[in-house]
């Protein structure tokens, strides 16, 4: 089955954005990753499917690159706001989205954070403004629910954590149910700088609710105040939040080119 899909990125964290607004296509783990693939696909970290939502303009489906689909994805909004264009509310399974394209991005209510152990989820009940746990000389995360589920480390520099090998090992611990996206972070002169290791992508060039869930924490830990710049690899994303309030996020987005690919011959 040939299928037209639209190649995208925030700050690098790229995507395969399939409109099936108007005709209906079965997604499977297998072909999720399939897709995803970037040596026999197309290649991305997240694949997304819009469909027709009956309480929104559009509902945005979102496929981490080892297939397992996924509540939330903050660069990907983004992407959808610039791809459709205008105020458009966005149907996610972590909530129901406000967005607006702007010149060239777009900025989204991300919603309220939860911070309760069991909408992190945690396996068992904890503090969870500061777990008492570690991993390696990583302490104390932060963790917090963003659409889904982040823990946030501060340390003195983000660039000096090997997340390529404790981050698979803390996404999996039997303490995060279903599983976790690990941030590591570091404050300097007001500014985050931020890494992510994704669940189910792996290390990626940006992460939008990372960048959420973090200025969370931080604000949260006095330790910078809103509105945050938070500087991934990939560039950077303000982010506004004052407890007990909805996350406004805001930064660029990029379409880079449109393509067809044969969904049967990938598998
Ligand atoms: N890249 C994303 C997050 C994608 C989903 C995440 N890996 C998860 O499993 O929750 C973003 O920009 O937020």
């Amino acid at each position: 089955m040939m299928c037209r899909f639209h190649k995208m990125h925030g700050l690098g964290n790229d995507f395969v954005v399939i409109d099936a607004r108007t005709q209906s296509l079965p997604m499977s783990r297998a072909m999720a990753r399939a897709v995803a693939d970037r040596h026999r696909g197309v290649g991305c970290d997240q694949l997304i499917l819009l469909e027709p939502s009956n309480v929104a303009d559009v509902k945005m489906r979102i496929f981490n690159a080892d297939g397992g689909e996924v509540e939330a994805c903050g660069n990907a909004t983004r992407c959808v706001a610039l791809l459709i264009g205008g105020d458009i509310r966005i149907e996610t399974l972590g909530g129901t989205l406000d967005a607006s394209s702007t010149g060239e991005g777009a900025s989204v209510d991300m919603g309220t954070p939860r911070f309760t152990w069991d909408a992190i989820p945690l396996a068992y009940p904890m503090d969870t403004a500061s777990l008492p746990v570690g991993w390696e000389g990583l302490e104390t995360p932060f963790a917090v629910n963003v659409g889904n589920p982040h823990i946030v480390f501060f340390v003195p520099d983000a660039d000096r954590v090997d997340l390529q090998r404790i981050g698979p090992i803390i996404e999996n611990d039997p303490l995060f149910p279903e599983r976790v996206n690990v941030n590591a972070a570091s404050i300097a002169d007001g500014r985050v700088k931020l890494r992510v290791w994704e669940r189910g992508a792996g290390l990626t060039m940006a992460c939008g609710t990372g960048a959420c869930a973090t200025a969370v924490a931080a604000i949260s830990r006095n330790l910078a105040s809103s509105p945050v710049d938070v500087d991934l690899p990939g560039g950077s994303l303000t982010i506004a939040w004052a407890p007990g309030g909805t996350i406004r996020m805001s930064g660029g987005a990029t379409h880079v080119f449109k393509g067809e690919i044969d969904l049967e011959a990938l598998l």
